[in-house]
């Protein structure tokens, strides 16, 4: 597979833009299977990029490689220049952060408890200390906890700071899992699958967060299967497909890249994504119930209603 840089390459850095990630060669391999194969990545200053492609495409095994959970079989992660160790403490200490497909929270920590967790890597205390909340962690963590509730009020959270996270709605579980994320200070955050079932204001309001997150500094690398979010969201996006990296460009280009459309999309995406499937669906169930209407008597239910 070849991949293509649909922007043209190489790319010139924009004024003003330093690297922030820098993966090149990446191949993971587990036994026979090639989950991902020497995929090349950068993410610089003040991007958000996003990693699309199909299910089993290798997007979180990639994730997993660049965040020290997994050791490449072949190839290197630098941050902002230097090569990134495989440990993911390390990692997320060196300055990159993510959060991940199933969310994982201390569910039965509160609100606040859970972002202090996430500044262990910026605080002498360590993680231990931070779960056991002993008195030396209260006193040396005042200073976090005022910006743990900075990054509460940033997530718009903090009304909820003594809440336990497990009875967070699930959107909110969600942002806090980013504020925990964001209270390492991060130059890069990494998004496995932000807004997998969220509803529509959720994705919304999780859109306006990832572009904030970028204002204050933080790049992001977000791997999404919602499109419309990916491609009003990304500067750049990448597409893995069986582990390869197809394609590479704007969301513009990359939504009319024929080989996309081919392996992932299905047909090109355009206007508004998503209205003219919902007029579709409304006007077939108008057909519907005025068919039910006129060709039944009896009950007058509808057969699929339970699909519904
Ligand atoms: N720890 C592992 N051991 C063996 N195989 C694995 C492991 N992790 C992932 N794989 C395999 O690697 C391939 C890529 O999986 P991966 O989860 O990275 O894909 P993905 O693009 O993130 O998929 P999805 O969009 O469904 O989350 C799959 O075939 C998967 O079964």
């Amino acid at each position: 597979m070849t991949t293509t840089t649909t922007t043209g390459t190489p790319q010139a850095q924009p004024a003003g833009r330093t690297d922030v990630l820098r993966a090149s060669g990446v191949t993971m391999r587990f036994g026979g299977l090639t989950a991902v194969r020497n995929v090349d990545l950068d993410v610089d200053s003040g991007e958000i990029v996003g990693l699309i492609g199909p299910n089993g495409a290798g997007k979180t095994t990639f994730f997993n490689c660049l965040t020290g959970l997994y050791i490449p079989t072949e190839g290197q992660v630098a941050y902002k220049g230097k090569v990134l160790p495989h440990r993911s403490h390390l990692v997320t200490k060196a300055g990159i952060a993510r959060t991940f497909q199933n969310i994982r929270l201390f569910a039965n920590m509160t609100v606040l408890e859970n972002v202090l967790v996430g500044r262990h890597t910026r605080t002498k205390e360590g993680l231990l200390s931070a779960l056991l909340r002993g008195p030396g962690f209260r006193k040396a963590e005042r200073g976090s906890e005022e910006r743990a509730m900075e990054l509460l009020e940033f997530t718009g959270l903090a009304g909820k700071r003594e809440h336990l996270a497990r009875n967070l709605p699930y959107g909110e579980q969600r942002k806090l899992e980013i504020a925990r994320a964001l209270a390492s200070e991060p130059g890069l955050l990494l998004l496995d699958e932000p807004t997998a079932g969220m509803t529509a204001g959720e994705t919304s309001a999780t859109r306006d967060l990832v572009l904030a997150v970028r204002e204050q500094g933080t790049a992001v690398l977000v791997i999404e299967h919602d499109m419309r979010f990916i491609f009003n969201l990304c500067d750049r996006v990448a597409v893995l497909v069986q582990g390869e990296k197809l394609v590479e460009g704007s969301p513009e280009a990359v939504q009319a890249d024929e080989r996309v459309v081919a392996a992932y999309l299905g047909t090109p995406f355009e206007g508004e994504p998503g209205e003219a499937e919902a007029a579709e669906v409304r006007e077939a169930e108008t057909r519907e119930a005025a068919a039910h209407d006129g060709g039944q008597t009896g009950t007058g239910e509808n057969p699929k209603g339970e699909q519904h």
